[in-house]
């Protein structure tokens, strides 16, 4: 089976910072799975190698995405921009141009589609319009369309950012913290968005989350990175409070961790590390 996103031995060093140490992943087509883990564990730089926008030190081994190679060894692969077309972006630096409407930031989303002389003068034919229209009403924020950019909440710009993966017919969106800084209810309608691009549309979704009572609601599956490794790789069912304690317990930004349902009290004595529960298979060639 071709896997949506394949990481296979990811290492990079900043300095003397191991960022991402030896890290092995798969997602296959369809999932929604969180990324959690304490500040500075890694989750951002790995959602970074995953779009090609850093290349992994010369050690490491192959990351693709639906199957197409995004780099090897430490190098990009040299059709990145058209690996790209196939992966939604929802990260806060990448977001909106902010003088642009929103309509036109949406439509951005299939500029790999259309010749350059059109996407540098932002002419849109009317049913890339219209198609942007739909995405935005899909996320529920139409009613903005012809507004700048900068000038909508931090919540509308982020569900902009789906819209613009629904435009562009991506196959997976990597999300990096979609909801770090939105009031409750904002964050709900970016999760929920998300979860239906998951379900409705069949997107591969990697979402990394400082609240674990979200990863667990709305991902049956999470990974959790501690110092640039996987520690974890399993149903969130699986998770419990001590583990998620140890994972936490460096990060002064600690998030409230859920109790209850979600973190079964037979599984309170289970030690540190968890072993991963998915083992890494095989990469083809
Ligand atoms: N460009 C860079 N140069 C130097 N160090 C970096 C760089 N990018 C990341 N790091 C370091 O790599 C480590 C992992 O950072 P990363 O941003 O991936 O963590 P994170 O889990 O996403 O944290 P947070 O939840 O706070 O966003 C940190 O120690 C960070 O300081």
């Amino acid at each position: 089976m071709q896997h949506a996103i394949e990481v296979n031995a990811l290492s990079k060093r900043f300095g003397a910072r191991q960022a991402l140490d030896q890290v092995s992943l798969q997602l296959r087509p369809g999932e929604m799975v969180a990324l959690i883990g304490a500040s500075g564990s890694g989750k951002s730089t790995l959602l970074r190698h995953l779009s090609g926008f850093v290349a992994g030190d010369a050690s490491s081994g192959e990351l693709r995405v639906m199957g197409q190679l995004v780099q090897s060894q430490g190098r990009i692969a040299a059709n990145i921009r058209s690996v790209r077309a196939q992966i939604g972006f929802v990260f806060q630096q990448f977001n909106l141009v902010g003088r642009m409407t929103l309509l036109n930031n949406v439509l951005t989303g299939q500029l790999h589609r259309i010749p350059l002389h059109r996407s540098l003068l932002q002419w849109f034919t009317r049913e890339e319009r219209a198609a942007g229209l739909k995405a935005l009403a899909e996320v529920g924020i139409d009613d903005y369309a012809f507004q700048r950019a900068s000038t909508l909440s931090g919540g509308q710009q982020q569900r902009a950012a789906i819209a613009r993966a629904l435009v562009q017919g991506a196959k997976v969106v990597l999300a990096d913290e979609p909801i770090a800084s939105l009031d409750p209810e904002s964050s709900r309608k970016v999760m929920d968005m998300l979860a239906r691009v998951n379900r409705e549309h069949g997107c591969t979704v990697l979402v990394s989350l400082h609240q674990v009572d979200v990863a667990l609601r709305y991902c049956s599956r999470v990974i959790a990175m501690r110092d640039g490794r996987v520690v974890f790789d399993g149903p969130s069912n699986a998770l419990n409070p001590s583990f998620l304690n140890e994972l936490y317990a460096s990060d002064a930004e600690a998030p409230a961790l859920p109790v209850g349902p979600t973190a079964p009290e037979s599984l309170d004595s289970q030690p540190m590390p968890l072993p991963p529960l998915h083992k890494p298979e095989p990469v083809a060639a």
